[in-house]
């Protein structure tokens, strides 16, 4: 079960209620009926989601010199034929043939079990005489109606022992079976329609991607990206020759993508349209230690590796990353010098520690890119969520891009020491080759060149006898004598080593890591269940201070426009509330909206310019001039001073504010 800060439920009605109320966001298009999967962010969610990228920049583009590029969102259709997406970036869906509905195969499975599961839990609860949840909350605390109607399935029956270890096993390895494994487990566990109870047809693949057609003709059809990746990829050589062809190096991009996702759910979770940041970290196949790997491998993360999750475990284990590296549980240092960049990221914004998780891909989940892969995961009110992935991408994308398009996607690098060796090599004399070869000898010669070692040293013996033959995809065989060529061992010096470079790539889902971030900076004052306050850190949340004047006289207003011009002149976000609620009402709305200082002006500031300052969390108030108050906010939100500092340095406050 999701808690709270405080240890209590987390309470996500009234969250969303919140952040509903309180505009972080929205469905999009609501008055028309909206569409599911889309959604606009207001004020308070834009600047959250400014701050968010801001200090992503920071962390990631200015503190590791990385290449920040904004690639197009529209993408033609043959870029991603070549990278695989045409062809592989898709889901299972089952059909309902009666009602026409689809669901997510995974999901449908996944959800369906675990409903099972907690009726099985809420039978053997009423058993033993104790029950933890009723049948009415298991049936969804969230999106009320629509979950009742959705998981009709939820029925209180006790399962067998071995029942629920085979769920619990199949839960654990859900995102490990394709589409036909997923078919057996529906006809196996007897899974249909939740609504209905209906049959299903087996899951078919999906292709995610949004089609559409470039230009007025449809002569070149194109897709909107599902991840800013692949422009990255294709500016590999301009970004390679602005970095003065220095290895390794990272790319990075912000921006939108959009995926057809089958069944929305869940919110900002899983939606159409996302931010993502992305990193594509270029490194040498041959050495993928990062230079600054020390810096970061005394920290600890919790793991759950692969080989746990297939055996239908969900244990993780804590080491530190250079644990992790060395054992080879993490595949190399770039990777595990990530995974520990991506944990200080989330640390930095809020997110609580203890509900971050590095989950491994198993086997069959893996992308079709990717050799090792890992999630970072955040615990939410529904699960464990993957908000960053974190794959090595080996030289797969470069690779197919250079052969498609022709292009010499490679780097070289100039060798300490030169590198001598010998080999065979076949050399063609072109007088006799042509005349007897005519338009065929381009393609002879070809046939040549693409032999090994192994085969030109057994032709070389064989023309010593005589003559050899080749295989020439034009022509069938052929036969090579003498006077047509030689084949020698020939003394070869290299300078320069020429390689694909293979791709770590840190992917953000914005989204994603702005609710979890919403819910585990969530709590409600115990005095009052329903006072619900966001604790962002003070360098995320949306706006810095809140300025209240004690009633709306108008003596107040020059000390107002000083307080604002002040912080702007410090680049801290105020707003203003002098409407005539009560101060207590005022601060309680904004800690909703997550602002973390609160300044009021009272009389007593008219006659010696000084205010108060609240902190959100713990409502204390201290009391300075107006330099001091707005120096304090500064120094916190700039992370130079804490809350505590503060109230050691200026005078505590723990009267009423002077009225008049
Ligand atoms: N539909 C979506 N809505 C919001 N964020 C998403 C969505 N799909 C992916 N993301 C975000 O983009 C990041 C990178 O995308 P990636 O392709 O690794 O996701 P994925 O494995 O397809 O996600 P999932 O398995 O949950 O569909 C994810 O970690 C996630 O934060």
């Amino acid at each position: 079960m999701a808690t709270t800060k405080t240890g209590e439920p987390l309470d996500r009605a009234t969250l969303d209620t919140i952040l509903r109320r309180r505009l972080f966001y929205t469905p999009s298009f609501e008055i028309y009926g909206g569409v599911s999967g889309l959604y606009d962010y207001g004020p308070p969610g834009c600047a959250l989601q400014a701050n968010l990228i801001d200090l992503w920049r920071k962390h990631f583009v200015l503190e590791e010199d990385m290449l920040e590029v904004d690639c197009t969102m529209l993408t033609p259709h043959e870029v991603l034929k070549t990278s695989g997406h045409v062809d592989k970036f898709s889901d299972f869906m089952c059909k309902d043939p009666k009602t026409g509905e689809i669901f997510r195969a995974d999901h449908l499975v996944e959800e369906v079990l675990e409903a099972r599961l907690k009726g099985d839990k809420e039978a053997r609860g009423l058993e033993a005489g104790k029950v933890e949840e009723t049948a009415e909350e298991i049936k969804g605390a969230e999106d009320k109606k629509k979950r009742k109607k959705k998981v009709k399935d939820i029925k209180v029956v006790k399962l067998s022992d071995e029942k629920v270890q085979e769920y619990e096993e199949i839960l654990a390895k859900i995102d490990n079976y394709d589409g036909d494994q997923l078919g057996e487990l529906i006809l196996k566990h007897e899974i249909h329609n939740p609504v209905t109870g209906g049959p299903l047809n087996p899951p078919i693949a999906f292709n995610l991607m949004f089609g559409t057609s470039i230009g007025p003709s449809t002569n070149m059809p194109g897709f909107l990206r599902p991840e800013t990746a692949q422009g990255q990829f294709l500016n590999f050589s301009k970004l390679l020759e602005f970095n003065n062809l220095r290895m390794p190096f990272a790319s990075a991009s912000i921006g939108k993508s959009f995926r057809n996702e089958i069944s929305p759910r869940q919110g900002l979770l899983r939606v159409r349209e996302f931010l993502m940041a992305e990193i594509e970290h270029f490194v040498d196949p041959e050495n993928k230690a990062h230079p600054n790997f020390k810096d970061v491998e005394h920290i600890k993360l919790k793991f759950l590796p692969k080989d746990v999750q297939e055996q239908g475990k969900t244990e993780l284990i804590e080491k530190t990353v250079g644990e992790a590296v060395q054992s080879g549980m993490v595949d190399n240092q770039t990777l595990g010098y990530f995974l520990a960049r991506i944990a200080l990221f989330l640390e930095k914004i809020g997110i609580d520690q203890n509900k971050i998780r590095f989950r491994q891909h198993m086997a069959n989940e893996m992308a079709h890119y990717a050799t090792d892969c890992w999630d970072a995961e955040l615990q939410t009110s529904y699960g464990w969520i993957e908000c960053v992935g974190c794959a090595d991408r080996s030289a797969y994308d470069l690779t197919v891009h250079a052969k498609k398009t022709n292009t010499d996607l490679n780097v070289v690098e100039t060798l300490a020491e030169p590198k001598r060796y010998e080999a065979w090599e076949a050399e063609i004399d072109k007088k006799k080759f042509g005349p007897k070869f005519k338009k065929d000898a381009k393609a002879v010669e070809e046939a040549l060149l693409a032999l090994d070692q192994t085969q030109l040293e057994k032709f070389a013996e064989e023309l010593k006898a005589g003559s050899f033959k080749i295989n020439v995809p034009s022509l069938g065989e052929v036969e090579l004598t003498p006077e047509l060529l030689t084949i020698t061992k020939q003394q070869k010096i290299e300078h320069t080593r020429s390689y694909v470079p293979n791709v770590i790539e840190p992917s953000f889902g914005i989204g994603r890591i702005l609710y979890a971030l919403m819910e585990h900076s969530f709590w409600t004052r115990p005095e009052d269940a329903l006072r619900g306050v966001l604790s962002f850190p003070p360098v995320v949340a949306p706006t810095k201070a809140l300025i209240v004047p004690l009633s709306s006289n108008p003596v107040f207003n020059p000390l107002i426009a000083e307080l604002m011009k002040k912080m702007r002149q410090a680049g801290i976000s105020n707003r203003v509330d002098a409407s005539s609620a009560t101060i207590g009402k005022r601060y309680a709305r904004n800690d909703e909206l997550g602002t973390p200082f609160g300044v009021t002006v009272d009389f007593q500031s008219v006659k010696d310019n000084t205010v108060t300052l609240r902190d959100r969390d713990t409502m204390k108030q201290v009391r300075g001039t107006i330099d001091e108050v707005v120096g304090a906010i500064k120094n916190v939100v700039d992370g130079v001073e804490t809350w505590d500092d503060i109230k050691g340095r200026l005078k505590v406050f723990e009267g009423q504010e002077l009225e008049e």
